[in-house]
């Protein structure tokens, strides 16, 4: 028997940011711990639904946050279950901080391919030759972060892995979608499914969102009962 945590309400961005910080300060749940549940929670879940045909090549994109963390989790857990991952980091190296910062150390020790891919204009045709060598893309760049337009780099990366035609699984919200209005800020990752954490966000239920989201599964990070019940249904 699986045991189902308490059901959350869907969540507003702010509700949901708010929550991660509350494990924090007030359970005293270490941010590292929370990502550690997400990540092996979203490499589960696609492990479960992954082509059987052999081990896919996942390539994880990541953005310099906690998002981008938990795709270090999610490649870190797939390496150890033996399928062939690496990752590219579009952010300068010295902007990878904080709890992301010990997810590269941890891949680069555990000798993950990984790469930084500082440059501020991307070249397209390079972007769809990272794309093309890889049978799943997952999207770790923007998370409940997001917060402008989606333009530069991150525009590039994102029209890029759009038209790789490869399958996207999508951690927390897909990048560049509004997590409260479910409307893309300029530019939105299309994905086969979403992995998002904790709860549901709002704008997941708006019209035109599942263009984006694909099919949702919610992964239960470890918050106490107690912190989850303040948001049940
Ligand atoms: N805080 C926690 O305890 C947890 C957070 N989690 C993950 O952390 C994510 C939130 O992480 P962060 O707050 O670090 O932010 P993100 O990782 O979502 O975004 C990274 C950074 O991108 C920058 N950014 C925002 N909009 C941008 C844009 N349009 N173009 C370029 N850069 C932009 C911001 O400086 C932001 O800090 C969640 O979505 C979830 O995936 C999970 O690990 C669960 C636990
Ligand atoms: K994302």
């Amino acid at each position: 028997m699986s045991p189902s945590p308490i059901e959350i309400r869907p969540l507003s961005r702010e509700e949901v940011r708010s929550l991660d910080a509350l494990a924090a300060d007030e359970f005293g749940l270490s941010t590292l711990v929370l990502m550690e549940n997400a990540g092996r929670g979203a490499a589960a879940y696609w492990a479960e639904t992954a082509g059987d045909a052999g081990p896919p090549k996942v390539l994880v994109v990541c953005g310099p946050g906690n998002n981008g963390g938990d795709g270090g989790v999610m490649a870190r857990h797939l390496d150890a279950w033996g399928f062939p991952v690496s990752l590219a980091w579009f952010a300068p190296p010295e902007s990878i901080r904080g709890d992301a910062r010990v997810q590269w150390e941890i891949l680069d020790r555990s000798g993950i391919p990984q790469q930084a891919r500082p440059d501020a204009e991307p070249d397209p045709a390079a972007l769809d030759a990272l794309f093309a060598d890889a049978d799943w893309l997952v999207d770790g760049l923007l998370g409940t972060g997001l917060a402008r337009p989606v333009a530069g780099a991150f525009r590039a990366v994102v029209e890029a892995m759009n038209r790789s035609g490869k399958p996207i699984l999508a951690l927390d919200v897909p990048s560049g979608l509004d997590a409260d209005s479910g409307e893309p800020l300029g530019v939105a990752v299309r994905a086969r499914a979403t992995v998002t954490f904790a709860a549901r966000k709002f704008g997941f239920d708006a019209p035109g969102a599942s263009a984006y989201t694909g099919e949702i599964a919610v992964v239960d990070i470890g918050l106490p009962g107690k912190l989850l019940r303040r948001f049940a249904r």
